[in-house]
């Protein structure tokens, strides 16, 4: 049987290098590129056939912060295929992000100066901001969205026939000290992409815990990667200028992969697990060693069970508001027109 791969982001950095690592293994795979910009798609479409002609690779619209495209996508997917076995989720944003420079010389003659290479705790904040159905941009895009979607596809995820597998793309920054059951859109504070990664490993394990049978769901982190969200970051001039020193920070913290190929290592290695062999409680991690070498491991994540299904009731009842302010809207339209 063929197996289904719909991957969001899909069309740069980590999931672009997912795309054509996955193509290369399986040239069987049906895969499907979800993506909000179909002309950046389509080349993308077109460069993965270049080296794999005969391969099964589809675009689908999705815009994963706007709820009316997740709910069109959704529908799309499954007027087109009637299985899903891998659902990759590694659309993300990190908007005007910046660097607490005081707090990076500070860590840097600290103790924890490895820790801060390899999480960029403490040190990066952003700027983020309401979008038009009432919602915070980053807990829309990098977590809420991808949430409806799953709920979407249930049914073609939850199979008695064979298990299916949602894959997370979270980060070592996402921290609980940046997450709060009071404010899960973090509307008070300045590190929503942290909060909404620490919510997609709560909402991971949520999934294994409460969803129907078949359905599995994994984290992954893929260490720091040289891609348009890092760019955003720091310019890539300066990341070029200072790659010999990211080398050599290699040694110590072996998390930084660097390379968009590197940092799909852990999501290409969860395609070749068994579902059910995956541990609920384990963020899978992308690292590369000082030579170069790619592996993946498991780390134990900070969360716990009452936490995760506090999040997963809380994001059901915001589901219910979202999908009035939708039924709302299309019925404002329609009367109008
Ligand atoms: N780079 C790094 O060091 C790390 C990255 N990550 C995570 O990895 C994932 C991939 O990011 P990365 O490859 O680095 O960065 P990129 O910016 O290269 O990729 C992000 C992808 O997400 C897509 N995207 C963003 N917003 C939306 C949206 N509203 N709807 C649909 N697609 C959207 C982008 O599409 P478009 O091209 O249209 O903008 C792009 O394809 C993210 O979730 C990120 O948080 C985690 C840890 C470290
Ligand atoms: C490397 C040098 C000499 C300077 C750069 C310092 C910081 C800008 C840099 C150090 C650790 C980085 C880091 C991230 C962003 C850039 C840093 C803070 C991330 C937070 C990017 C997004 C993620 O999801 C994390 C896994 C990264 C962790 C490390």
């Amino acid at each position: 049987m063929k197996k289904v791969v719909l991957v969001t982001g899909a069309n740069s950095g980590i999931g672009l290098a997912l795309c054509a690592h996955l193509l290369s293994q399986d040239a069987q795979l049906q895969l499907c590129l979800a993506c909000r910009n179909m002309q950046r798609a389509e080349a993308v479409r077109q460069a993965l056939l270049v080296s794999r002609p005969r391969a099964q690779v589809t675009l689908l619209h999705l815009d994963v912060g706007n709820m009316h495209s997740v709910l069109r996508a959704a529908e799309e997917f499954k007027q087109k295929c009637n299985r899903l076995d891998y659902l990759y989720l590694s659309a993300g944003i990190m908007p005007n992000p910046r660097v607490d420079h005081k707090a990076f010389y500070k860590g840097l003659f600290s103790i924890n100066v490895v820790c801060m290479f390899a999480t960029g705790e403490g040190i990066l904040t952003q700027e983020d901001k309401v979008i038009p159905i009432g919602l915070q941009e980053v807990f829309a895009t990098n977590l809420f969205g991808h949430f409806l979607l799953v709920k979407e596809l249930e049914h073609l995820l939850c199979q008695m026939d064979h298990n299916s597998l949602v894959i997370w793309t979270s980060s070592s920054n996402a921290q609980r000290s940046a997450f709060s059951l009071d404010d899960i859109q973090h509307q008070k504070s300045h590190e929503p992409y942290s909060s909404s990664k620490y919510g997609s490993d709560l909402l991971s394990l949520a999934l294994n815990l409460i969803c129907s049978q078949g359905l599995y769901s994994s984290v992954i982190c893929p260490g720091l990667v040289m891609t348009n969200l890092t760019y955003g970051i720091l310019p890539s001039f300066f990341w070029t200028l200072i790659m010999p020193i990211m080398w050599l920070i290699r040694i110590f913290t072996n998390t930084f992969t660097l390379s968009p190929y590197n940092g799909a290592e852990a999501l290409f290695w969860l395609f070749m697990q068994k579902p059910e062999s995956l541990d609920p409680m384990a963020k899978y991690h992308s690292l590369t060693s000082g030579l170069g070498n790619n592996y993946t491991q498991p780390h134990k994540m900070d969360n716990d069970e009452n936490m995760s299904e506090a999040l997963y009731v809380k994001l059901l009842e915001l589901e219910d508001t979202v999908r009035k302010k939708l039924r709302d809207e299309d019925l404002y339209i329609k009367t109008k027109n």
